[in-house]
């Protein structure tokens, strides 16, 4: 398993070491033992969750606030799509930045998001499922979320505009700027 850094401090890519053979391949997709000596962190994953979602689907961006911030670990298992994360940590150099990297069911990389970031995904491929560790549990009533396609944070999805679907609750999420 490889650890690559990215220019947003703490937001790591994931390259798993597969065994390919006669028969397919083998990989170990989490190891909590290994995640936590080769990255220096501490992290201990308590729910796993999976979605489907067909090409343009965009979810996101979203966070939970305070004592139930999460740290995800993202990957893909069938499909391709592209994952954004968004720097939202107070004094943060790199405050209102965002991360994007593609993440596929052939390229099987996974995509580690601390606390502190807002997150999403879209769809490229005609399918997608989506599987996610996170470090703290589903809570409502702290859920948060920053707009898509807020000018200020200019991310480029990568599906024209008019192919994009999201939710009603994701259409009204607010700018960075009313944060
Ligand atoms: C996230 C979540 C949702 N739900 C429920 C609430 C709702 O009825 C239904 C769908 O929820 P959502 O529309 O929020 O699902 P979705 O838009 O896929 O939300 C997810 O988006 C990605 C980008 C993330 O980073 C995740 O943390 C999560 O916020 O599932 C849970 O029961 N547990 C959970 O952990």
């Amino acid at each position: 398993m490889e650890i690559i850094t990215t220019p947003l401090e703490g937001c790591l890519i994931i390259k798993p070491a597969v065994f390919p053979d006669a028969r397919g391949y083998f990989f170990e997709s989490f190891n909590e033992e290994r995640f936590n000596e080769q990255t220096g962190l501490k992290v201990h994953f308590v729910q796993d969750n999976q979605s489907a979602s067909g090409y343009g689907v965009l979810r996101g961006l979203h966070y939970q606030q305070g004592e139930h911030a999460q740290a995800k670990l993202v990957r893909v298992i069938s499909g391709e799509v592209l994952d954004v994360a968004v720097d939202l940590r107070a004094g943060s150099a790199t405050y209102g930045q965002h991360y994007s990297v593609l993440l596929s069911a052939a390229n099987k990389l996974q995509f580690f998001v601390p606390r502190g970031f807002a997150h999403g995904f879209v769809v490229l491929s005609e399918t997608a499922e989506f599987f996610y560790k996170c470090d703290n549990y589903y809570n409502k009533a702290s859920e948060g979320g920053l707009h898509y396609a807020d000018p200020a944070l200019n991310i480029d999805w990568q599906v024209p505009a008019d192919q994009l679907l999201v939710s009603e609750k994701d259409q009204v999420l607010p700018n960075l700027d009313k944060l």
